[in-house]
């Protein structure tokens, strides 16, 4: 049985919670850590087995630390595991990849850090493609615009969505400029920078879309072994609508994929 921690009890990380305490076979969840201390315990009150309700600096002491917090609570929660040599399955991919300096903690430490492919596809084929010669990657992300509401970039350029009444192309940049510009919103551009080529040259459009019920991520890529492209089409989640319902399952399978004697896919 290897040990598991929870940091956020949010639209991620609630609901792997919830699946852990239902069973995942050689994983018991033993801690989690939110920002609110009570809201915590009444969340994970009813379990089977329920987990302490712990400061985020000892999540490490766990095996594995799966962060789900906002960007901003990332390396609170990264660092430790890090510096204790844990597994950390990072779900702020957009954090991650404006520290990257954790990554060579990591190989001081001995720690590991895994991005799960979250709510995007192909990311297997992204990094297979990027052993060889990759001239171009990008990525188009669309969401309803009450998935986008309140990003930085929005505020400090004045754009306004509400009332929007047609597709709006909201942002286009590299994914460094994305992930600081709208935190909670493209930890899958930066997962697809971090797995190819890197964040200036991986491009990102994003679009406010009335008329999408579905958090839309097509990406392109132009590789010397293979051109192609993808398109997934998530459910947001009903707690929390920039996130899609496609997360917590893809950080389950992932998990898994830890330990699992057959494991499909890179
Ligand atoms: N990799 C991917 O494909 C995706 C990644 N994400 C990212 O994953 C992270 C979690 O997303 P959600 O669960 O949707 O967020 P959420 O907002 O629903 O939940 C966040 C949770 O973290 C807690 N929290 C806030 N501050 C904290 C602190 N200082 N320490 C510990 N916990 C704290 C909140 O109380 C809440 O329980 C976000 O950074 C989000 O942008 C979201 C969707 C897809
Ligand atoms: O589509 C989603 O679920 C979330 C998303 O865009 C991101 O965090 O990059």
């Amino acid at each position: 049985m290897k040990t598991v921690a929870i940091g956020g009890l949010g639209a991620i990380g609630l609901e792997l919670a919830r699946a852990l305490d239902r069973g995942v076979e050689g994983f018991r969840l033993i801690a989690v850590a939110s920002r609110d201390t009570e809201k915590a315990r009444a969340a994970v009150a009813g379990f089977r087995a329920p987990p302490r309700v712990v400061p985020v600096e000892a999540l490490a002491e766990a095996e594995i630390v799966i962060e789900a917090a906002p960007a901003a609570a990332f390396a609170a929660i990264a660092r430790p595991a890090i510096a204790a040599g844990r597994v950390l399955l990072a779900c702020s991919g957009g954090a991650l990849m404006r520290q990257m300096e954790l990554v060579e903690e990591a190989e001081a430490s001995g720690a590991r850090i895994i991005v799960p492919t979250g709510a995007l596809v192909g990311l297997d084929a992204v990094r297979a493609a990027a052993y060889g010669r990759v001239d171009s990657v990008v990525i188009e992300t669309r969401k309803p615009p009450r998935g986008l509401a309140g990003a930085p970039y929005l505020e400090r350029n004045g754009i306004s969505l509400d009332g929007l009444a047609e597709a709006k192309l909201v942002f286009q940049g590299n994914a460094l400029e994305a992930a600081e510009g709208f935190p909670a919103n493209v930890n899958v551009a930066a997962a697809l920078a971090m797995a190819g080529i890197g964040p200036q040259r991986t491009e990102v459009r994003l679009w406010a879309d009335p008329a999408a019920e579905r958090n839309i991520h097509t990406i392109r890529v132009e590789a010397e072994a293979a051109r192609f492209s993808m398109t997934i089409e998530g459910m947001p989640s009903p707690d929390n609508p920039r996130t899609g319902r496609m997360t917590p399952l893809s950080v389950l399978a992932c998990l898994r994929g830890l330990t699992e004697t057959l494991k499909i896919g890179s």
